[in-house]
């Protein structure tokens, strides 16, 4: 069953927030193949939402909806209505460059640039901003500071972004999304190709930036959904089964499939 869940039911008054993205009546399709079906549902703003469900249920798809990513793929359609502080990002008229620069995107696999740390994060802030040389390295240092990674590169930012660590590229990658100062962070597996040290360090990170982005994560790992987010989304075969605050997705669910794949009976 998909429904509309407006966060007036879901979270406390006093901690409701203001709805940051609502997807409203949500379709999309690989050419003829329908992946996401009629999906509704709001994100507060400032706070971390997480998308579970089994392999292929289209957690990526509806996070890939979300900066448009897909449209660099001819035969990828979305219909319906995603509104980015009410405004629909599925209009014809959207900017779409814009756009990725509100919504950022961190992906699976840490993907830096094959040039220097000062580089990976420099390179995407200069397309959009003419800034002096001191105000970009001051940029530099802030986004690397607001991914944690600063202590650990300050003396070396001419090194290759390719001779960090796992963990640190995918640092790198965030501080890069973060230096264009996006409202939106999302986080397709973010921690998944980590070890568990690396893993921990991205979850605390995330925790941190939650004070300053919306931030939409999709993750396999449900113990990592419980730790980080305050809403979950439950997916099953292209539909929004359930979406409620994380405690009680994992408590109490409303929905027999959401019970079952929370306590391993399929997935
Ligand atoms: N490029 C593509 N072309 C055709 N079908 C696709 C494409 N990408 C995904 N799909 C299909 O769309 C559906 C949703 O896929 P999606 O990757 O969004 O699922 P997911 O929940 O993120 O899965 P996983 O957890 O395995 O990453 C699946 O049936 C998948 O096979």
């Amino acid at each position: 069953m998909t429904q509309m869940v407006s966060l007036d039911k879901i979270m406390p008054q006093t901690t409701a927030g203001k709805t940051k993205i609502e997807v409203k009546g949500l379709n999309f399709y690989y050419g003829e193949s329908k992946a996401l079906k009629n999906i509704s549902l709001a994100l507060p703003e400032r706070s971390v939402t997480a998308f579970i469900g089994p392999s292929g249920c289209g957690k990526s798809t509806l996070l890939r909806v979300f900066n448009r990513i897909y449209e660099l793929y001819p035969k990828q359609r979305a219909d319906g209505e995603v509104l980015l502080d009410g405004e629909n990002i599925l209009g014809r008229g959207q900017d779409l460059n814009l756009l990725r620069t509100r919504i950022g995107m961190v992906f699976q696999k840490p993907t830096p640039f094959p040039m220097s740390i000062h580089e990976n994060i420099a390179f995407g802030v200069r397309l959009y901003e003419k800034l002096s040389k001191s105000e970009m390295d001051g940029r530099v240092e802030q986004a690397l500071r607001r991914a944690a990674l600063w202590e650990e590169v300050k003396d070396k930012l001419d090194a290759s972004g390719l001779s960090l660590s796992g963990g640190q590229q995918q640092r790198l990658c965030i501080a890069r999304t973060v230096a264009v100062k996006p409202e939106v962070i999302l986080l397709d597996e973010p921690a998944s190709a980590l070890d568990p040290l690396s893993t921990a360090k991205i979850e605390e990170l995330i925790d941190e930036l939650k004070s300053d982005y919306t931030i939409v994560i999709v993750t396999h790992n449900m113990q990592q959904a419980a730790r980080v987010s305050s809403n979950t989304a439950f997916m099953y075969l292209g539909e929004l089964i359930e979406f409620d605050r994380t405690e009680k997705i994992f408590t109490a669910p409303a929905e027999k499939r959401t019970q079952d794949y929370i306590t391993g009976r399929f997935g």
